[in-house]
């Protein structure tokens, strides 16, 4: 790190969104002036600064300093307290007022202005009102300066200081004395280990005990991120301990009290002790409590010989239903709550619709949805009704990740008295309880999906657990109604689930290219999506997805997206793009949007392409409106020509290329494979190793997630 000391000549360019800055700052004792950018709050023009950070070449721009952090000195010089009021940086105070108060004043100007107002009506052209006016606005300034000056001090430098600044403007100062781990709940972007950080160069012991609550959320966060609703109590005590680096009986003991406290919730279950965050608690005992509710109210059918309705359909629609398929849409007219569940092909897109025509013929008003927009529209497509997200049945109104806002509620239900959600699957708990709150009473909830795909990206594992309770009706489909020759992609699906080699021989349906080497694959992989799928007449952006099993590695969604960006949608003269975290995006790419973002009506997966990136601001088109983020908001958009196979659930596509490498092997699970292959309608490409291919077919054991839903179900003693 290297020092730089100097006068701020002039402000080149400022970010409001991210604090991102460049000015010319004339460095002391040198002539000419020098270029600074760095991440801070903008300094003021003839502010004096002293930088830290280090020397580089810009491409463009040529030699400059990247300030890591800064420091205000005072101006010490008349010419630079002259050249500091002149700057604007007061209000009322201009470059001939400047200039008459410091030939007045000289040194004391500053301190004169803030002690003792009333003499500034010394100057001509200043009355009494004035002077105030001066003083008031000079100490605003400084009160915003001292603020950021001790956030510098205390370690915190350019963008999280703006952030802080900005959430809790002079209060600052008092918060982080009083808590700074108020930070991690209250300011976006800012986690525990900067709270942490912070606290620490604070001085705030490790042990005190808002450390402690505060380690104990974050482990507890990063637990319900691995998908547990709850966790056993010693493991949280470690977790918490390693984090915090304190002692596990320190943690216990806080854990105690926030437990009596009602901060957490806690459920014993066979001499476990279970710890859940208080929204996941209550969040899976309400989904309990109503689905338990729903299941016996289900307004009675009009016409009573069910069975005869059933053979009406068949007669009509010309389809004579397997036993099972029969069973399900009989339990439909039956039951409040039913789950369908079934591999591809065994029928569930039939019986649904079998569903809907005896259900509306009975007199029973229906609503659809799937928890993602491309299943919803899958959904439509295949049933010609209309078909909506569960965020927008729910009516979401904005809120923030983890706190949606639903409009729809236990206050306000759904108008409906049948409603059918699909790819079940991928519903997390708190998700399935909002959903279930607006369910009115006697309205029938008819849950399908796919039981062996990967469970929900968020906490629980409802539909299994659902299933696993055997208190709800469930029908599982296991007949495969497609024939070898139709798909051959079904087929192999099924013999996946069943933990057996897929046939790569019968046809180029479902090609498995063994390569060994990682970047082999990498470039075999880009050559499919570059030269032969264009050949062969797809789209590539449209048609083929690139599904990879990790992040990172030659073969992981980073690099590969790196790689398919640099052949697919290549730098060029004129086309604008924009750097964010880890990478590049570039006018034309594929995206995905990262989180769910309620107040642009844009969720967890959604694709688009970019259509223009202007004055740091990034146009997306999506198939069903088009968005605009801030420059601060790009974080929310990542590359999608390849993607993890968890960000794949509930979409389709005409081809699914995969990478199947040892080096993978802690995330090679059969219900990964098997959820990537059934992504694919017309073809499957898998790349790699046999052995790898071996590890993810033996590796059915996907780990348990903690959670008490089924037990709840079953009203187990807890
Ligand atoms: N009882 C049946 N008799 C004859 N054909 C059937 C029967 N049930 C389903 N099929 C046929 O089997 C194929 C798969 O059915 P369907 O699309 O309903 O299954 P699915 O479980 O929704 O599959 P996927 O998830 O792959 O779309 C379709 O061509 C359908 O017409």
């Amino acid at each position: 790190m290297e020092h730089l000391e100097g006068t701020v000549e002039n402000i080149i360019f400022h970010n409001t969104d991210n604090g991102f800055v460049v000015f010319k700052l004339k460095p002391a004792n040198e002539n000419g002036t020098v270029a600074v950018v760095g991440n801070m709050l903008v300094p003021l023009v003839g502010e004096q600064l002293e930088l830290t950070g280090e020397w580089a070449e810009h491409a463009r721009f040529g030699r400059q300093f990247k300030a890591a952090s800064f420091k205000k000195v005072a101006p010490a010089s008349v010419k630079g307290i002259e050249r500091f009021l002149a700057s604007g940086a007061i209000k009322g105070i201009g470059p001939a007022m400047a200039a008459r108060l410091v030939k007045q004043f000289g040194l004391d100007t500053l301190k004169i202005i803030e002690e003792k107002p009333k003499r500034l009506q010394e100057i001509e052209g200043i009355g009494k009102k004035k002077a105030e006016a001066i003083h008031e606005a000079y100490s605003q300034q400084s009160e915003m300066h001292e603020v950021m000056l001790f956030l510098e001090m205390n370690g915190v430098t350019g963008a999280y200081a703006g952030k802080i600044f900005t959430q809790y403007g002079f209060l600052a100062i008092s918060v982080l004395q009083e808590n700074p781990y108020r930070l991690a709940q209250e300011v976006q972007g800012i986690g525990f280990r900067t709270a942490d950080q912070i606290a620490m160069s604070l001085g705030l012991e490790r042990n005190h005990e808002e450390r402690i609550t505060a380690g104990i959320d974050f482990a507890l966060l990063q637990i319900s991120q691995a998908g547990h609703c709850c966790v056993p109590e010693e493991t949280l005590v470690q977790e918490a301990a390693k984090l915090l680096l304190v002692d596990p009986i320190d943690v216990a003991r806080h854990l105690s009290f926030l437990i009596q406290e009602s901060r957490l919730c806690v459920e014993d279950f066979h001499g476990m002790t279970l710890i859940y965050p208080r929204h996941l608690y209550y969040a899976e005992k309400r989904v309990a409590e109503r689905l338990l509710r729903l299941k016996d109210r289900a307004t009675q059918a009009p016409d009573d010989d069910l069975p005869a309705i059933v053979d009406g359909w068949e007669k009509q629609s010309g389809i004579t239903l397997a036993a099972a398929q029969r069973e399900a849409v009989l339990s439909s007219l039956l039951h409040g709550v039913l789950v369908l569940t079934g591999g591809p092909g065994t029928g569930k897109t039939t019986v649904v619709r079998g569903m809907l025509d005896v259900l509306e013929n009975q007199g029973f008003k229906l609503l659809l949805g799937a928890p993602t927009g491309r299943a919803a529209k899958r959904l439509s497509e295949a049933t010609d009704r209309e078909a909506m997200t569960v965020h927008r049945l729910l009516e979401s109104t904005g809120g923030v990740e983890g706190a949606p806002l639903f409009m729809r509620n236990e206050n306000e239900p759904l108008d409906a008295e049948v409603v059918i959600i699909d790819e079940v699957s991928m519903m997390d708990i708190s998700l399935m309880n909002s959903f279930l709150q607006a369910i009115p009473d006697g309205c029938r909830v008819i849950l399908v999906g796919d039981v062996d795909q990967l469970p929900a990206v968020g906490p629980g594992s409802v539909l299994k657990d659902i299933i696993r309770s055997t208190t709800v009706p469930v029908v599982r489909l296991t007949e495969v109604f497609r024939q070898a020759g139709e798909s051959m992609i079904v087929m192999n699906a099924h013999q996946i689930n069943r933990g057996m080699l897929p046939d790569f021989k019968s046809s180029k349906d479902f090609q498995f290219l063994e390569i060994s080497d990682s970047d082999a694959v990498a470039d075999a992989i880009v050559e499919l999506c570059h030269e032969q799928l264009p050949k062969e007449g797809f789209n590539v952006s449209y048609d083929v997805q690139v599904l990879a099993p990790m992040h990172r590695l030659v073969c992981g969604v980073e690099n590969l997206n790196k790689l398919l960006q640099q052949a697919l949608n290549p730098e060029r003269e004129g086309k604008a793009s924009i750097s964010g975290a880890n990478q590049v995006l570039r006018e034309g790419d594929k995206i995905m949007q990262m989180k769910n973002n309620y107040t642009k009506g844009v969720y967890n997966g959604d694709i688009g392409f970019i259509t223009g990136i202007q004055n740091g601001r990034v146009a997306v088109r999506y198939p069903e409106q088009n968005v605009i983020y801030e420059r601060g908001e790009i974080d929310e958009l990542h590359l999608a020509y390849a993607m993890s196979v968890h960000k794949s659930q509930g979409s389709e596509y005409p081809v699914v290329i995969m990478p199947l490498i040892s080096g993978h092997h802690i995330m090679l699970q059969r219900n990964l494979l098997y959820t990537a292959v059934t992504r694919a309608k017309e073809r499957v490409v898998l790349l790699g190793s046999k052995a790898a291919l071996n590890t993810a077919l033996s590796n059915d054991r996907t780990k348990r997630r903690y959670s008490l839903l089924a037990e709840r179900l079953r009203g187990e003693e807890l």
